[in-house]
């Protein structure tokens, strides 16, 4: 087995990994530390969580001089990374006195630039605001000799290429460059190759890319009712610390504002808050002052939170790369996690992709229903009043009573007191519902007309493969066929109908086209 001492460090290193508490390296550690200590490219690939920080933090502090100047670079696409690497660039650092310094947008640049001028070898940066540096001259790139893109891929993606390519442009050509995120496709390994040098390929667990101590379980859920499925999915759970997340900014806030209003202890973080405010919560969130962060994708890549037990997809991550960077803020360094994805009928498509392509086993689950909430909220209720007669002191309130005691039943003034005291929580709900109308079905029955083509060689055994595999849903789910000359009638349980109905009203089956529509009674006659 592989040791930290193996690697020859100098003391200072080793005496900073011990002080850590790391006794031995991560898979990943253990094979890209000493390529990248011979001076070699490397582009790493391993699941979340699983120490890639250090893999290139350990040999980059090695690898640095005493010269006072800029020797290496590390870009991350966010600033709450920035600021997470720069501290364990510090811990492993704190004996060699490594100058380090993050540099990110939001925060005053008149503060940054002075701390460059006092001489810092390590820059932890966004592209944003180190191309500023490098607009206004104040950061001199010209003696880096390690450059490492941290989320190599969202920093190749897109929106941060250009401003890759320019803060590149800015270093020796001969400078040592890695690569390291949980995903790489192939199109982006390709794209990199154009700013290394002959890279080490480093990939751990080729075959899974999710974390297999994380739990992956998906609730079948209705827009309308995705607030009130959220809530009573954490109130069934037991959450410490966890991340819920959202598609747009828009929908973190008021997603966050909803939560609230209900009592949760939750904060909510994007793009359009100050950085102060972004600093407010994430300190707020690393304490445990709020459970739940409610977050864009922002919160996504590379967070390093203790003790994160869920992680929730409010919204569904739009690609499987966001499903795999999201999950994995739990479940890290050997802990268990779970991970939770509400998909409604219209994105059950989506969710399959993910699996497909995550090769992720996910279980799904049945959102607990309000008979089970109701429940579980009347015997807290019962429970508070049995240990509010316990503990005594109610003589006051005897007193109140005393008047109307006489004139009316006491239990129906207890009631009347719960009532009062639970304003509303204990209130009896009604579970909504997809709204077909009256397909002419069974009762509990919804009744579809489908449509596969020009093929009339379907039989009932196809139909209900066909349905339960596109759909999700059981086989007992669907009841009646009825398959005439050139109809089709199903009949589908009222729960599963809308995935069955959003899963198959435009899709494909084996190169056939299907089409599905809920039944009219009239064109039955
Ligand atoms: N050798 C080690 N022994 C024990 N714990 C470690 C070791 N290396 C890293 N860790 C811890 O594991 C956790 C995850 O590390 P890190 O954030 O580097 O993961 P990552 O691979 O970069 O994940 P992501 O893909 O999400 O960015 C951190 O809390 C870190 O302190
Ligand atoms: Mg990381």
């Amino acid at each position: 087995m592989t040791t930290f001492t193996d690697f020859a460090l100098s003391k200072r290193v080793q005496q900073a990994i011990d002080d850590m508490g790391y006794e031995e390296p991560s898979p990943i550690q253990a094979a890209c530390i000493p390529l990248i200590l011979e001076g070699h490219d490397v582009i790493g690939q391993a699941q979340t969580g699983t120490g890639k920080t250090a893999a290139f933090g350990i040999p980059v502090v090695e690898r640095v001089g005493p010269e006072g100047h800029v020797q290496a670079l590390v870009l991350t696409p966010t600033r709450e990374l920035a600021i997470q690497v720069a501290g364990e660039f510090r811990k492993i650092g704190k004996y060699k006195r490594v100058r380090t310094l993050p540099i990110y947008g939001g925060q005053s640049i008149g503060h940054q630039i002075r701390a460059v001028q006092q001489g810092v070898q390590i820059v932890i940066g966004t592209p944003g605001r180190v191309l500023d540096h490098i607009h206004r001259g104040t950061l001199k790139l010209q003696h880096v000799r390690m450059v490492v893109l941290d989320e190599a891929d969202e920093m190749l993606d897109m929106g941060f290429i250009e401003d890759i390519e320019a803060i590149l442009g800015e270093t020796p050509a001969d400078r040592q460059t890695l690569l390291f995120s949980a995903t790489f496709t192939d199109d982006i390994k390709r794209l990199a190759l154009r700013y290394m040098r002959d890279p080490e390929h480093v990939t751990v667990n080729r075959g899974e890319v999710t974390v297999p101590l994380t739990d992956q379980v998906y609730y079948k859920v209705l827009e309308r009712n995705k607030l009130e499925s959220l809530c009573r999915i954490i109130d069934s759970e037991e959450v410490q610390l966890g991340i819920v997340f959202c598609r747009t900014k828009r929908g973190v806030d008021e997603l966050t504002e909803a939560l609230i209003a209900r009592g949760y202890l939750v904060d909510g973080l994007h793009g359009d808050l100050s950085q102060a405010q972004r600093d407010r919560v994430m300190k707020k969130f690393r304490t445990g002052e709020i459970e739940l962060l409610v977050a864009t994708d922002v919160a996504a890549r590379g967070l390093d939170v203790e003790n994160v037990t869920h992680v929730i997809n409010y919204d569904i991550p739009q690609d499987p790369e966001s499903y795999v960077h999201r999950i994995g803020r739990t479940g890290r360094a050997g802990k268990r996690g779970l991970a939770i994805t509400l998909v409604t009928p219209r994105e059950f498509k989506l969710l399959k992709q993910i699996q497909r392509e995550t090769k992720a086993r996910m279980v799904a689950r049945e959102v607990p229903s309000l008979a089970d909430v109701a429940e579980r909220q009347a015997e807290m209720w019962r429970q508070r009043i049995i240990e509010t007669i316990q503990n005594g002191g109610l003589g006051h309130y005897r007193a109140i009573l005393d008047s109307i005691i006489d004139e009316h039943d006491p239990v129906d003034i207890a009631c009347a007191a719960l009532k009062l005291a639970s304003a509303g929580e204990l209130e009896a709900r009604e579970e909504a519902d997809y709204d077909f109308g009256d397909t002419g079905a069974t009762p509990g029955m919804v009744r579809f007309f489908v449509n596969i083509g020009r093929s009339n060689r379907v039989t009932p055994g196809d139909l209900v493969r066909m349905i339960s595999e596109e759909a999700g849903v059981p086989g007992q789910a669907v009841g009646k066929i009825d398959i005439f000359d050139r109809f089709t009638f199903v009949e589908i349980e009222q729960d599963s109908a809308p995935f069955v109905y959003e899963s198959l009203r435009q899709s494909r089956w084996g190169g056939m086209r299907v089409n599905m529509e809920p039944a009219r009674p009239r064109s039955r006659r």
